[in-house]
């Protein structure tokens, strides 16, 4: 009732007899009704997620205030009409993952932070309008953009830099340009760039010192001519002057380097540390990399940097301890010399990918958060965790102790984690999760849990991590549930950076037990099912889903069946399924432990679900139930999460 009360206030706002092509939109019918849908309306097993009103002579005002009503509107389209005046305030919808306003009669300039909330926008289509002024610089901070379509307008100014690493497809021709495009913008052919006198820079041919030149007033040929040789002659002396500059200084840096870590670093002179690399870079906390921005350095300075070499007071090099020769041996000093990429904050520390020079990949952690053992209990703690082998389970293969901080290494899993799965941005290529795939990952997780409940049983919680960026996916979407044991190394007054330790006992108590890792198995399930972000991942409780109390509500009221991911859910005939692995998941996320299942009795009961199913013939992958001519734009905005709620937790 309230999307169809907001739509027709959005019809109002427009100019009466252009509002022809929407006589469909009457009040006392619904709007996304199967058999009688509104005209333009992108609906999903009942709800609005999207708005294609295009071609259809509009004209008006944009009522945002109605636009804000539609709280699952993701998609607006207006192409191809003929509104005019500045922008509308849609930056108001601060959840919306595509705007298309291209071919309108907009004007004037956007504000530079129009973009700023809109954590979510993938594709910004505004081609085909007057806009003026500058680009907004806001755009390039747009993190998840994918499109870009400014074409044809009356854009000046430079081209701000775009450094998102999911921009596939820009057009910035046909308007009034200028300066050098930038050198993010490398990967774009010319003709996007086409027909902006003042731009300049190699995609298109135009060599920026000729355009800084100034021009020839006098008009003479031949002193035009005399004038460009001794400007080449210059410039070619110049590159040279500096290319032999920068050969002195890498030669001396690399001097230096050499006489630092033969008689012990000085970490302020390691420049290019990954340190730094991690500050320049701002990384979100929990879902790390969903948004991430990777930068490539050297992990060789990450050790050496350190100021207290821990086991070698003397300069030497502290020792890599493999504690699972799976992946063959390295030390150190391969790890030292592997470029490095990263790939999230945990709450621990920071992760990395790092390439050694024999191609083998690894993950670093880094953590300053265990210290509650010295070492010799940290060496044999760790070293049991390393003893650990299950098909099911990503077992560390090596560590490196200093008193200040730890590193953990991992094989690298190419397909990343369940959290990047269900919430990342996949782009179009990755196929859906389908339920069968979910369920595949469910039964996994509960195999690999239960081993490591039966191999650190003696630990309080033997987990304690578990959570869907702690369970990496190999082929075929094969579950391997990683960074276990971790609790009794983690410092006590830290100890709140585990999930364990977030569960409703810890929060009231303080205290955590097995029964803690059924609570975050349960979180997992209903993430798994619901597509949402679990707002139980943020440690200030701020943003995302509180996928428990929705989940309860929901069983309460019978509405259970609109809870499950369209992904799964939409055409499916698994949905009884579905309902009892909700309802199991609910009982593992019951508030206090003594009402919750035990770990066996959760596994007993989700492994019933598989055999009273039975073979089932293909269910093939669902999308969203519109046609395909309305799926262009929808197919790639559409990702598994909720976006909003990962944008609202500001992380
Ligand atoms: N072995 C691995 N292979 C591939 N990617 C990994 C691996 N381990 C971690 N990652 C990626 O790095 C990201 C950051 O991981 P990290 O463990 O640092 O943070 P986290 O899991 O969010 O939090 P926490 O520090 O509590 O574990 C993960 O979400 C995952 O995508």
């Amino acid at each position: 009732e309230s999307d169809s009360h907001a739509l027709l206030m959005l019809k109002e706002s427009f100019d009466d007899d252009d509002a022809s092509a929407l006589v469909s939109w009457n009040p006392g019918s619904d709007p996304c009704n199967e058999e009688g849908k509104w005209e333009g309306l992108l609906c999903s097993n009942g709800n609005l997620e999207g708005l294609r009103l295009e071609g259809m002579g509009l004209s008006g005002k944009i009522d945002v205030d109605a636009l804000i009503l539609l709280k699952d509107l993701r998609y607006f389209s207006v192409m191809n009409n003929s509104f005019d005046g500045n922008i509308p305030e849609i930056n108001r919808l601060g959840a919306l993952r595509a705007l298309y306003l291209s071919k309108n009669k907009f004007s004037g300039e956007i504000p530079p932070d129009y973009f700023t909330g809109m954590r979510s926008l993938k594709k910004v289509w505004l081609s085909d309008n007057e806009f003026s002024g500058k680009i907004p610089s806001s755009l390039s901070d747009v993190s998840r953009l994918v499109d870009l379509h400014l074409e044809n307008n009356e854009f000046t100014g430079k081209i701000p830099d775009f450094h998102q690493r999911n921009l596939r497809s820009v057009n910035f021709s046909k308007n009034k340009l200028q300066g050098e495009i930038p050198s993010s913008l490398l990967r774009f052919k010319g003709d996007v760039f086409a027909e902006n006198p003042g731009l300049c820079g190699a995609q298109i041919k135009v060599d920026c010192n000729e355009t800084d030149k100034p021009s020839d007033v006098n008009g003479g040929g031949g002193d035009k001519n005399d004038h460009r040789k001794i400007i080449a002659a210059t410039v070619t002396l110049g590159v040279m002057l500096i290319a032999l500059i920068v050969f002195l200084v890498i030669t001396w840096r690399k001097k230096k380097r050499k006489k630092a870590s033969n008689g012990g670093g000085n970490a302020t002179e390691n420049g290019n540390s990954i340190a730094n690399i991690e500050a320049q870079v701002s990384l979100p906390a929990t879902v790390g990399e969903v948004h991430v921005v990777r930068r490539t350095g050297n992990l060789n300075r990450t050790v050496r940097s350190s100021s207290h070499p821990g086991t070698s007071r003397g300069g030497t090099v502290p020792e890599l301890v493999m504690v699972n020769h799976e992946m063959g041996v390295f030390g150190l000093p391969s790890l030292m010399k592997a470029t490095a990429e990263v790939l999230g904050n945990g709450a621990l520390g920071s992760s990395y990918k790092a390439t050694m020079v024999n191609k083998v990949s690894v993950v670093v952690k880094r953590t300053k958060e265990m210290n509650s053992l010295g070492k010799d209990e940290f060496d044999a703690g760790v070293k049991r965790l390393g003893k650990l082998k299950h098909p099911n389970v990503l077992t560390p293969l090596a560590y490196h102790y200093r008193i200040d901080e730890k590193l953990f290494v991992y094989e690298f899993i190419a397909n990343g984690s369940l959290l990047y799965r269900l919430h990342g941005d996949q782009g179009t290529s990755a196929a859906a999760l389908d339920w069968l795939a979910r369920q595949k990952i469910v039964q996994g997780i509960i195999e690999g849990l239960d081993y490591i409940h039966a191999e650190l049983a003696y630990l309080d919680v033997p987990h304690g991590n578990l959570k869907s960026s702690n369970v990496l996916l190999g082929p075929e979407n094969h579950p391997l549930v990683s960074e276990y044991g971790l609790c009794s190394l983690v410092s006590s007054d830290r100890t709140r950076t585990l999930i364990a330790y977030n569960t409703p006992e810890a929060i009231q108590n303080g205290n955590v037990c097995h029964k803690s890792d059924v609570y975050c198995l349960g979180i997992i399930i209903l993430e798994i099912l619901t597509g949402k972000f679990p707002s139980q991942y943020i440690e200030s409780g701020k943003g995302g889903i509180d996928v428990v109390e929705l989940v309860a509500t929901a069983i309460s009221e019978g509405k259970q069946a609109e809870l499950f991911d369209p992904e799964i859910a939409s055409g499916s005939n698994s949905l009884r399924e579905m309902e009892k692995l909700l309802h199991i998941g609910s009982l593992c996320t019951r508030t206090s432990p003594d009402e919750r299942l035990d770990l066996k009795e959760a596994i007993k009961m989700i492994q019933e679900i598989r055999v009273d199913s039975g073979p089932k013939p293909d269910p093939r992958p669902t999308t969203l139930e519109v046609s395909p001519s309305l799926q262009y734009g929808l197919a790639d905005v559409k990702s598994h999460d909720d976006s909003s709620s990962i944008r609202e937790g500001n992380v």
